[in-house]
Parts: C-alpha cells; sequence; structure tokens
C-alpha cells in the first residue's frame, strides 16, 4: 500500500485511542499543555531539525523516539533555552506563546522540566545537594541550611522509587541505575499536580526492569493529574507499552506525529524510526549456539572493600600499555594497525579458553566461568545480584577480593590485576557510562579511538598517522558513525552515536576478551543491529565476549548464552531459547514481563474496543469519540521559590548559557580544512551550572 505521505512501510494502522481516559478526555476538549510548531534547528550548515510539529495533551505520556541523530535531543534542548532554533517556529504552553530562544526562566515558570540524556548531576555533590540544589532550605534564625529537613525531605523523594541510594553518597561514585533515578527523582518532585510538562531524554536507559516499572507506576500517577509526560527512549517496547501516543523523527522531520500507539507492536515503530523493516528482539530465532562450559557456583554473598568508581576507567586504559609484552606465551593480539583494519585479528594470535575462576568482587562470590573464542556469553541478574561486576573486574577496572584469569598459559591473579595489565592480557573494557567513564569529549572522534593505541610502554610510541587514519576511517565506517567525521568532537555527536565511538575504540584494539557493559545503551533499533552485527564479526575472529546487561532484547538479539545470576552467584544457564522473555523468567522466577503501564493499558484497550468503529485517524486524536466531562485542565502559577534560599540557580546558569548560544563561533572541519558555524553555547558557564541545567 502507497502512504499518502510517501514513506515507506504501511500506512499505520488507526487502531482508535490508546490514551487514559483523562488524556483523552482533554485532549478533546482543551488547548495542548504543549504545543511545538515548524520548529527548526541548524548547526553550522546541517540542518538538524526541520519544521517539526508536536502537541502534547494534559494527562498524556507521550513518546518521541527516531534513529540515532535524528534531532530528539536537540528539540529538548530547544524547549528548555539551551538551543536557539531557527527563526519562524513557535512554542506554546497551555495556550501561551513562550518568547524565542525560551529562557529558562520562563521554562520553569511553565512548569518544563527536562531530565537531559547526560542526566545533569554534579558528580562531586551528594545525592542529597543534587536533590535538593535549587529548593535548599535555610532556617529561619539560623540562616543556615537545615540539613536533616533536606535529609527527609530527598529520602522522601526517593522512597517513592522504592530504590535505596545513599544520600550521602557522591554522585559520581554511584552506579549509572542510581545515578538515572536521582536525575529522574528530581525531575519528579518538581512536578506540579494538574500542571506543567516533564521531558525524559533517554533517561530510562540504565534502568533495570524492576526500575522501569516503578518508573512507570510513578508517572502514570503523576501524569494522571493533567501533567504531560515527553519520554524520548530507544526501547521501543516502552513505547508499545506505556506511551498514550508517538511521534517520530527521521532526519529531522517528524515522519509521525501524535500516532495513537494502541494497537502497534515494536516492529511497527522500528519500522518507522528506520524507514524499513528492520529486525526486533521478538524477531530473534529462539534456538542458539548453546555451546556453554559447566558452571560451577557457591552460595554466599561476600563483601569487599569499597569499589573504585568507574571513573578512572577509561583513563587508565587511555594511558595502558598496548605492546602486550607481558604476555608469557605470545598468544595476545599484537598491536598492529594495518591500513586495512578489517576487525579481524593481527596474525599470531591463537584463539583460547579464557577461565575466570573463584572470582569474587564486592557482591560476586567465587564464581567460575569459561568463555570460548568466539562465544558471546551474556551475565544478568537483577541490579545487585553482581552481574554488573563482573566486566570490571576482569579488566582490573575495579578490586577483585579473589580470582584467577587464566588464557593459555597467560595466568593472572585478579587481586592484583589493574586496567594496564588487563589490557597487556588482551582485555578491552567497554564501561557503561560513557560520559563519565568512557570517552574524552572534548577530543574528536579520531582521537578517542587511537587511544587506547597511542601510547607505549614507558612513553610515547612514533604514531602512524596514515595507518591511524585508515583505522580510524574503518571504525567509523564500520559502526556507522554518523556524521563520519573523524574531527568532529565527541561531545558533539548524538549520544548514541557516541556509543558507537567508544566501542570502536575497544574493537580497534583486537581484544582478546572484549568486555561489555550495556553495550547498546542509547543506540536505536538501527544502530543497535549494527553493533550486534560487528560484536558478532569480532567473535567470528575468535574473539571471547562477556556482555553484561539488563536489556533482555539486547541479551536475545547477542548471546549465545546467558548466565543469570542471584546473589553473587550463577543460578541459571541458557543455552538455547534465549528469548527475551525467557531471560526476564530466569531473572526475576516469574513467568513472564509485568506490563509496564498495565492501567493504562486496561483503559486504553476499553476505550479502543467501544470505539473502535470510530477509530481516530494517524495524524490525530481529535476525534471527539470521548465524552467531553471531567477534562483535567489547570491553571498554572509561576513558580517563585522567595520563601527559600536558593544555593544554586540553575535557571540563571542556563539562561546565560542560551544567551551565548547563538550559532556565533566556528567548529574547524580536520576533514575538509572547512570552517563551519556551528552552536557556540554548548558549554555552559560552569560545570555545576552545566551539570545541573542537564543539557550536553
Ligand atoms: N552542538 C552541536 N554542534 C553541531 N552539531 C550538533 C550539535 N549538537 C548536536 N549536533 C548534531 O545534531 C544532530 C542531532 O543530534 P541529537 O543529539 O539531537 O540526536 P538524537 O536524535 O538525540 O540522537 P541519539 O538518539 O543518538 O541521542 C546530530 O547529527 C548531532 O551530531
Amino acid at each position: 500500500m502507497v502512504r499518502p505521505d510517501g514513506l515507506p512501510g504501511e500506512v499505520p494502522r488507526a487502531v482508535g485511542p490508546r490514551l487514559t481516559v483523562k488524556a483523552a478526555e482533554s485532549s478533546a476538549m482543551t488547548v495542548p499543555r504543549l504545543r511545538i510548531d515548524r520548529i527548526s534547528k541548524t548547526f553550522g550548515r546541517a540542518r538538524v531539525l526541520r519544521e517539526v510539529g508536536l502537541d502534547l495533551h494534559p494527562g498524556e505520556i507521550h513518546g518521541l523516539i527516531g534513529q540515532n541523530g535524528s534531532g530528539k535531543s536537540t528539540l529538548a534542548k530547544v524547549l528548555t533555552g539551551y538551543h536557539a532554533p531557527d527563526p519562524g517556529g513557535q512554542v506554546l504552553v497551555d495556550g501561551t506563546l513562550l518568547r524565542l530562544p525560551i529562557r529558562p526562566l520562563d521554562a520553569r515558570a511553565h512548569g518544563l522540566a527536562v531530565v537531559h540524556q547526560s542526566l545533569g548531576l554534579v558528580n562531586d555533590y551528594t545525592v542529597v545537594e543534587n536533590l535538593r540544589a535549587g529548593r535548599l532550605r535555610a532556617s529561619r534564625f539560623s540562616r543556615r541550611i537545615d540539613w536533616r529537613h533536606e535529609l527527609t525531605e530527598a529520602r522522601e523523594v526517593l522512597d517513592r522509587f522504592g530504590r535505596s541510594v545513599p544520600l550521602e553518597a557522591k554522585v559520581g561514585s554511584l552506579p549509572e541505575e542510581d545515578r538515572a533515578t536521582v536525575a529522574i527523582a528530581r525531575a519528579i518532585q518538581d512536578a506540579r499536580e494538574g500542571s506543567g510538562l516533564i521531558i525524559f531524554d533517554e533517561s530510562t536507559r540504565s534502568l533495570t526492569r524492576r526500575s522501569l516499572e516503578r518508573f512507570y507506576e510513578m508517572l502514570d500517577e503523576v501524569v494522571s493529574s493533567g501533567t504531560a509526560a515527553l519520554v524520548i527512549t530507544h526501547r521501543l517496547e516502552e513505547v508499545v507499552d506505556a506511551a498514550d501516543r508517538v511521534t517520530v523523527l527521521r532526519d529531522g522531520c517528524a515522519v509521525e506525529s501524535g500516532l495513537p500507539t494502541a494497537g502497534l507492536r515494536e516492529a511497527d515503530l522500528a519500522e518507522l524510526v528506520v524507514g524499513h523493516r528492520a529486525q526486533v528482539a521478538s524477531d530473534v530465532p529462539t534456538h542458539r549456539l548453546g555451546r556453554g562450559p559447566a558452571i560451577v557456583e557457591t552460595e554466599a554473598v561476600g563483601d569487599s572493600p569499597g569499589i573504585s568508581g568507574a571513573a578512572d576507567v577509561s583513563a587508565a586504559h587511555a594511558v595502558a600499555d598496548t605492546d602486550r609484552s607481558e604476555d608469557p606465551d605470545g598468544t595476545a593480539p599484537a598491536d598492529s594497525n594495518p591500513p586495512a583494519d578489517s576487525g579481524t585479528p593481527a596474525s599470531g594470535t591463537r584463539p583460547a579458553t579464557i577461565r575466570l575462576s573463584g572470582v569474587s568482587g564486592k557482591v560476586l562470590d567465587q564464581v567460575d566461568l569459561c568463555i570460548e573464542p568466539g562465544e558471546v556469553l551474556g551475565v544478568t541478574g537483577l541490579a545487585g545480584s553482581g552481574y554488573e561486576e563482573l566486566p570490571y573486574l576482569v579488566a582490573g577496572a575495579r578490586p577483585a577480593r579473589a580470582g584467577r584469569f587464566t588464557v593459555g598459559s597467560t595466568d593472572l591473579d585478579l587481586t592484583e590485576l589493574d586496567t594496564q595489565r588487563a589490557i597487556a592480557a588482551g582485555v578491552a573494557l567497554v564501561p557503561e557510562g560513557r560520559e563519565h567513564a568512557g570517552l574524552a569529549f572534548e577530543l574528536s572522534v579520531a582521537e578517542n579511538i587511537a587511544l587506547p593505541r597511542s601510547q607505549g610502554h614507558g612513553g610515547w610510541k612514533p604514531v602512524n598517522r596514515t595507518a591511524e587514519h585508515s583505522m580510524v576511517r574503518h571504525w567509523i565506517g564500520a559502526l556507522d558513525v554518523r556524521p563520519p567525521r573523524p574531527s568532529m568532537p565527541v561531545g558533539k555527536l548524538s549520544g548514541g552515536n557516541q556509543q558507537k565511538v567508544l566501542l570502536a575504540k575497544w574493537l580497534a584494539t583486537h581484544p582478546r576478551l572484549l568486555a561489555l557493559h550495556e553495550p547498546t545503551q542509547a543506540v536505536d533499533v538501527g544502530a543497535r543491529q549494527t553493533i550486534v552485527e560487528t560484536i558478532r564479526s569480532a567473535a567470528a575472529t575468535g574473539c571471547a565476549v562477556l556482555v553484561a546487561g539488563s536489556d533482555e532484547n539486547e541479551l536475545a538479539l547477542l548471546c549465545d548464552r546467558v548466565l543469570v545470576l542471584r546473589d553473587g552467584a550463577v543460578a541459571e544457564e541458557l543455552t538455547d531459547r534465549i528469548s527475551p522473555d525467557a531471560i526476564v523468567a530466569a531473572t526475576f522466577t516469574s513467568a513472564a514481563r509485568q506490563a509496564l503501564r498495565p492501567s493504562a493499558r486496561a483503559q486504553a484497550e476499553a476505550v479502543a474496543a467501544t470505539d473502535s468503529d470510530t477509530a481516530t485517524p494517524a495524524n490525530g486524536i481529535d476525534d471527539g469519540t470521548v465524552a467531553p466531562d471531567g477534562a483535567v485542565v489547570d491553571d498554572h502559577d509561576s513558580i517563585t521559590n522567595s520563601d527559600t534560599t536558593t544555593v544554586d540557580d540553575t535557571a540563571s546558569a542556563a539562561e546565560n548559557d542560551s544567551a551565548t548560544s547563538a550559532d556565533t563561533s566556528g567548529d574547524t572541519d580536520g576533514d575538509t580544512g572547512r570552517v563551519e558555524r556551528t552552536d557556540s553555547g554548548e558549554a555552559p558557564a560552569s560545570a555545576s551550572a552545566a551539570s545541573l541545567t542537564g543539557a550536553g
């Protein structure tokens, strides 16, 4: 069937409203909470948003999806005033036209909150400081901050999440899931009943299944008062399950705007995202290689001295020796850098089984496992079960209490392993949290990819620029990094493209063991396929791959074998029929995944059933089929915390930033020698302000 809009694929089915009753009533009766009309944005000569239009209704959860680099984060940043849009567009909140570029104070006054992809936390601040920044109150008498009160407030906010995050820990020392929890909780605490809207830019990406379910429970509560939410995500299942409607960006254009999600499947959304049929987890064949060695497990949960943060992982890897001169049997891949770096290991590599024995960390206790060359082994479990530690322990990035790493005649004591030795032995670690542990954002794509190979044992090695250039080009091509410009600062790439660079950086070392933590986080459905294929190609050349992940879809796509951990030990091994459902069942020891937003789904299905003959058109929801009474409209007065002492005025910092972000400075394109005009105001005035505004 040919679509009227000329796009590939079938016309999406107009399957009737899947809105919650309140959202549907509101949409029929009220002005949109947010209306974006013809918003465009150009960086230099690249137009990354093209006349985007989108309505967000009171009480709805609206998904925003699209390929990496399609402009989702840019749109979110336009809405907070971080970017000035091109002239010509409009943004209205509850019918009120906002001045463009949006002033952060205006955004705030209209109840517009954003959790940016980078989470916007200050790593050196504690959890309570991050949660309460901008809201801290001084005692009336002493004029000092009442920390007891602040702790109570912060605890209450986190309790809603049902996740215990240490309130006085520095945020930089927390695992990604806790960091995401803090950022989301901070936005949700500001939600004002019946008004405002919250934008979540890929903020759920590091939430494990339970936390995701809890997140949507909370969000459901928040939107049921009339607040609206825009959820930017690559997890299509999240959109199908939890969003009322969805907007799809492709190359900066809204190819669908406000499409009801009722009746849509992940595959439909994938097709809309990439423009053609793409593989999703439900397409994965249920048979798998299933060639795992026997597993030995033990029970008790151990304790160990504190784990050093992952923040130093990248730097340590970067300065580590890549000569592998400590490799006693000479089986480690050589540090060759062939011009046509095809991804095959250097000659002389003899694939050998990797044996990990008695591995104990903070949670892991005496775990034994083997990974065959060419095998992709997944490890998963509930948060805190220990699976997240494994990649870091084998890469020397966190201290092990005990354990050995054996491959060929190389036998390493994990308690003495550091990142330099691990790299020398052919272990590459792709950590979670690329922002603070994986990439140097100010450096170019080429510099990041070349970093692990650029330093030798005891000093700098001469660099063969030609070989390096072709190696970098090879990996940019293999992983389809967009735009394919080696000279582009990594910080200016979209999140998914940054993830591809991170992977390229370590694949380029031709590791013998590639240890990955959440490797397809924040990548779109098409890029996920590319990454999966690239990892499998590395495996096909003899690399052993260890994937620690919480995303059952990713594990099902990628792995030959999956180990499910509980309480620091291997509890189950899946060797065949590795489907997302099988992984979830083994992880939660329950039969099925819970729906993310069961109440809304039930309501939507009921509405869809009764109104099936008056189906909603694909391009809008105002079909007048829903009874008008009970619509939720709330007036929203601007908030000014005049009676509170503010320690950090994030809004004004962001405003300061947006004032300077009017496309004035040049970004030199090293490939062409051209100077391109780009947004100069990317870095807000101070690091803390940048973090707190969250953009970047
Ligand atoms: N400050 C900037 N200067 C130049 N180009 C930029 C800048 N910020 C973003 N871009 C480019 O704009 C395009 C859209 O990026 P954006 O981050 O909005 O994509 P996205 O849809 O959020 O992608 P992802 O899903 O990977 O996060 C990308 O090509 C990106 O490289």
